[in-house]
């Protein structure tokens, strides 16, 4: 399945929530007109049966031939409409005033874009329509625009640095997903033939090593530990060295997550940060905020906190699998504006994608033209 299909399919609950409540806006004081005959469409589309629908969508990953791909299907559903649908397709439309903007607004935030930012976009999509009548569709595709124009500005893949090791602290709450990234991104550096090393720097907690350990062996990285209870920061100045022994392209350190003890955490991590430095005065080259989709409205605490703790370079956000808060991935864009270089859509290793803005935005508003 394509990426778009499978994100889509995983953004489900967000989409829908967003869609049937676009779907009752417009039926909320709108009216139904009749529009031009399906057929005019019909004759320019190639003759596919509707089964074939999910066949383009599952082949590609690369953007360009999934919105090829998208077309036919778009045309397809179409066409499988004319042949129950009356010859005169029906739309509701309703005219864009304040109440529905209003409207507009509450389903925004409802679905987690937060009020600032809601009240932006739907100020956006106001402009310049005021008074004019729309469609669910129209609205769902300057939708996804103003989402797609928002996202476009964060979406940019892990910058890969000359310098070796590559050091990528990888900070964040207990369970929102950094053990889990930092194996599916060792995996691919190394499917990318990138030599990786691992640090499970949260000593604290022998079970996310462990786990971290299992992790390295999927991906075929070593994992460096350090016994129980003892300092992170002479495992990372030891995971350095083994690093630059072995000539390796990326160091991964795994930190601890515990917010509770916010100075400690501070003290942890700057500590850490000092002692690779005394390595490479440049490291950590990144530092990545891994943040869990499901928190909804709380992941933008988070960014403001571990902004504070560390200094975060950009963002990977997990489990957008069956998550209805996709949402607060535009509030966080919108606010903060860090890079979102990856995305966890699921907790098999090739899980993580690259993030893709207008896929997203499609995805989240249901906009499938
Ligand atoms: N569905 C889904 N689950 C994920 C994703 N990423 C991580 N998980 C799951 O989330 C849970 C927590 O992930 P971890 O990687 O252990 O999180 P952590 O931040 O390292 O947490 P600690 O080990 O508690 O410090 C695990 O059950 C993972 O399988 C994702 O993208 N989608």
């Amino acid at each position: 399945m394509s990426f778009f299909g499978k994100l889509k399919q995983r953004l489900t609950k967000s989409s829908s929530r967003i869609e049937d409540g676009l779907d009752a806006i417009v039926e909320d004081g709108g009216e139904v007109e009749a529009t031009e005959p399906a057929e005019v469409e019909a004759p320019q589309t190639p003759a596919s049966p509707p089964a074939q629908e999910a066949a383009p969508a599952a082949a590609e990953k690369a953007p360009e031939p999934e919105a090829e791909a998208a077309k036919p299907g778009f045309f397809g559903r179409l066409m499988g409409r004319t042949d129950t649908a009356p010859a005169a397709r029906e739309v509701t439309r309703r005219v864009l005033d304040d109440d529905m903007l209003e409207q507009l607004e509450e389903l925004l935030i409802a679905s987690d874009m937060g009020v600032e930012t809601a009240t932006r976009v739907t100020a956006n999509i106001a402009e310049g329509r005021y008074g004019k009548k729309l469609s669910t569709d129209e609205i769902k595709g300057l939708l996804a625009a103003e989402v797609a124009r928002i996202m476009e500005n964060v979406a940019k893949p892990l910058p890969i640095y000359a310098k070796k090791p590559q050091v990528v602290l990888v900070v964040g709450v207990n369970g929102s997903g950094k053990t889990t990234t930092i194996g599916k991104l060792a995996s691919q550096f190394r499917a990318a033939g990138k030599s990786v090393v691992i640090a499970a720097g949260d000593t604290f907690r022998a079970a996310a090593v462990e786990q971290l350990q299992v992790w390295g062996e999927r991906a075929g990285v070593p994992v460096l530990t350090a016994p129980e209870g003892s300092d992170p920061a002479s495992l990372a100045f030891d995971a350095m060295t083994r690093a630059e022994a072995d000539g390796a392209d990326l160091l991964l350190i795994d930190t601890a997550g515990r917010l509770q003890n916010r100075s400690d955490l501070m003290e942890e991590l700057a500590k850490i940060v000092r002692v690779i430095r005394k390595k490479d005065e440049t490291a950590p080259h990144n530092t990545l905020l891994v943040l869990d989709a499901t928190t909804g409205q709380n992941a933008l605490n988070q960014v403001a906190t571990f902004g504070e703790l560390a200094d975060v370079s950009g963002l990977v956000m997990t489990k957008l699998d069956g998550t209805a808060k996709g949402g607060v991935l535009v509030a966080l864009a919108d606010r903060f504006g860090l890079p979102i270089h990856a995305i966890g859509v699921g907790e098999q290793i090739d899980d993580l994608q690259a993030f893709d803005p207008e896929d997203f935005a499609k995805a989240l508003t249901g906009h499938d033209a």
